[in-house]
């Protein structure tokens, strides 16, 4: 019986536009300044610098280089553990003026609300920081989301499709893992996922419906209908 449902972001809850046509462009945008401002009096932001300037060769002190690889990441969709924490606190400025608000789909906002109150318990597991998850459920155009989820994972516990991941994720929650159901668009991710034992679902959310063995849904609702059935 399923406990616990672990959600992707990107193309689960939330548009793969909003990602890449709103969030992305904001931090490249403010990347610059953000770094030429908070480089040398924020901890968490050298950090992530010095995690760049390991990463790629460049000097930790070449300001210029170490933005222009990370506009670079960006550009290239890495899901880089230094620029998705380098994000997160750029885009915590634009939700926390209203410039932003975070995308969710109208079936996820009212099914994660029902599985919560259900006694589901709820985990997001996205590239994007902690941080940046907890902001784009914290001041979605639906309201905070915040309150149903009982916590974050990002790829500081491992990448998305590698089956480490989960396995870490289990040994987190303390949970058999048949208990529980992983929600997303990546095919690999799920793979990954179901080599750790975890049940998942494949969101599809536009286009033709894959010819797969794999649990395929629409939307958050007929997730729930093959929930139901389990
Ligand atoms: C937390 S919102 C931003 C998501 C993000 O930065 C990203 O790279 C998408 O990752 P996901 O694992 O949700 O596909
Ligand atoms: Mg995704």
């Amino acid at each position: 019986m399923i406990r616990v449902v672990l959600t992707d972001i990107e193309g689960t809850t939330s548009s793969i536009s909003f990602v890449h046509d709103v969030l992305f462009p904001y931090a490249s945008e403010h990347l610059d300044a953000f770094v030429r401002a908070h480089h040398d009096s924020d901890p968490l932001v050298s950090e992530q610098l010095q995690a760049v300037a390991e990463k790629t060769g460049v000097a930790g002190d070449d300001l210029d280089g170490l933005i222009d690889a990370l506009q670079g990441w960006i550009r290239e969709d890495r899901k880089e553990t230094p620029l998705k924490a380098l994000q997160g606190m750029i885009w915590a400025r634009g939700y926390e003026t209203g410039e932003l608000k975070g995308h969710i789909y109208d079936d996820a906002a009212d099914y994660l609300q029902r599985w919560h109150d259900r006694g589901l318990r709820l985990f997001v597991y996205s590239s994007g920081s902690v941080k940046a998850q907890q902001l784009i459920f914290g001041y979605t155009t639906a309201g905070d989301f915040t309150p149903y989820f009982s916590g974050y994972f990002d790829t500081r516990i491992g990448g998305k499709k590698e089956v480490e991941s989960y396995r870490n994720i289990l040994a987190e929650l303390g949970v058999e893992p048949a208990t529980v159901l992983f929600l997303s668009d990546v095919e690999a991710e799920l793979e990954a996922a179901e080599a750790a034992g975890i049940k998942t679902a494949w969101l599809v959310r536009e286009g033709e419906l894959p010819d797969t063995g794999r649990m395929v849904a629409r939307d958050f609702s007929e997730v729930d209908s093959l929930l139901r059935k389990r």
